[in-house]
């Protein structure tokens, strides 16, 4: 399967071509919809999210409820685009020198962009490398997670922290896999819909009121996942390189940490490595920790797979930090229209929707991409050979 994404943050909307996508398999616009109203929940956003109300529209690709090999298609439409028709008209003949953003925000790609495509108008890359792109990802991780349901796969995440404040629950203690278990029997456990919410929202409230933006902590549990996805051959096909370049590639996360990440580096190896065991009754092996969570060699190991990101606040703060003008290159204060205080709990929803991607990847690379038949066909034949190693 491969994808490609594309639309501008306050555009006609954002939009997905998805290639080699199996045919068979069931999916409603519905189904993709749940995901997109999490992605729009979580308290700590600006104003866009009151405007937007996010659904799928498939333009190719289904029929009659059922992928059938076509590309897909997937769009989610802008809702604000109608308030930036002239700033944002694809045909417009005439330029309008005054509706240029000229002062690029500390942390956004804004500086960089500039530079490098030689443009002197920041909105040019403001409007692309807009979290707003995660919509459609959002969607696409949809699609995926419906696929790897058929294959017994669940992708759950929460908010371990936002900015200073501890999530009652906690990051995985991953010496301790009853709790792994526990966590991932949980439907998503989400900061702020917790006991400790008027203690956070008073938090966000404050540092909202200082003008201050906050980032945070999540953690992702993939379970269900058949042991040897990915590959030890290559580096490019490695699961956990696979899996951290995803996350990395999304806006505003800057660490990827998988089990216990760089506590391993603290440890000796009797404390860090996952003894191996059999199962007899059950004819498998199994791991009696899972401080590996998940990936060993660059393939699963049949472990739950757990994952945590670091995302950073927010770049665009309402007390602005210090910048330049491109024109003049005098000191200016960076510009702020509108802005979230933190997106945590939206970043939280991305994630699992790009580890459904990577993952379903994996699923189709060892099991094929033709049809969901025999993708399954192929899978009950891999589980026979490990029941029978
Ligand atoms: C869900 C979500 C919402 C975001 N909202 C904003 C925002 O309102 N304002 C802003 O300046 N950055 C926001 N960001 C972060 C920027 O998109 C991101 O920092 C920027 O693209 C620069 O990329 P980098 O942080 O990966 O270096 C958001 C990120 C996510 C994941
Ligand atoms: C639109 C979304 O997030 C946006 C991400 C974002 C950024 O700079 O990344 C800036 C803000 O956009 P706006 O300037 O239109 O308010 C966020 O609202 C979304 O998540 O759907």
């Amino acid at each position: 399967m491969r994808y490609i994404t594309a639309g501008e943050s306050h555009g006609r909307g954002l939009f997905a071509i998805v290639e080699n996508f199996p045919a068979g398999l069931s999916i409603d616009a519905e189904y993709i919809n749940t995901d997109l109203r999490r992605r729009q929940m979580g308290y700590g956003r600006g104003g866009r999210m009151k405007i937007e109300t996010d659904a799928v529209e498939f333009l190719s690709g289904v029929r009659w409820g059922k992928t059938f090999g076509s590309p897909i298609t997937m769009a989610v439409w802008n809702r604000d685009n109608k308030n930036w028709q002239s700033m944002m008209s694809p045909l417009a003949s005439e330029e309008n020198p005054e509706a240029r953003v000229r002062h690029p925000r500390p942390g956004h790609a804004d500086l960089g962009g500039c530079l490098k495509r030689n443009m002197h108008d920041v909105r040019n890359i403001l409007e692309r490398s807009s979290a707003r792109e995660t919509a459609i990802r959002v969607a696409l991780g949809g699609l995926c997670r419906r696929l790897l349901e058929h294959f017994g796969v669940s992708i759950q995440s929460h908010v371990c922290s936002i900015g200073a404040i501890e999530s009652q629950v906690k990051a995985t203690d991953i010496d301790d896999l009853t709790s792994i278990s526990a966590r991932a029997d949980q439907s998503i456990v989400r900061f702020l819909h917790t006991s400790q919410d008027d203690e956070a929202r008073e938090y966000i409230d404050t540092i909202r009121r200082q003008g201050n933006t906050l980032g945070g902590v999540i953690e992702i549990i993939v379970t269900g996942v058949v042991p040897g996805l990915g590959d030890y051959a290559s580096y490019g096909d490695k699961l956990d390189g696979r899996i951290g370049q995803a996350l990395l590639g999304m806006q505003a996360i800057k660490g990827v940490e998988i089990g216990i990440g760089f506590e391993a580096a603290r440890r000796p190896g009797s404390e860090v490595h996952d003894e191996i065991f059999f199962d007899q009754q059950q004819h498998r092996f199994y791991r009696g920790t899972n401080r590996a969570g998940g990936i060993e060699g660059g393939m699963s190991n049949g472990m739950p797979m757990v994952i945590r990101v670091a995302k950073k606040p927010i770049p665009t703060l309402y007390t602005p930090l210090k910048s330049v003008d491109i024109d003049t290159k005098e000191p200016y204060e960076a510009t702020i229209e509108r802005s979230d205080t933190t997106a945590v709990p939206a970043a939280s929803v991305i994630t699992e929707a790009i580890c459904a991607t990577v993952i379903a990847q994996a699923y189709m690379e060892k099991f094929g991409h033709d049809s969901l038949e025999e993708m399954l066909r192929n899978f009950h034949g891999y589980q026979e050979q490990l029941r029978h190693f």
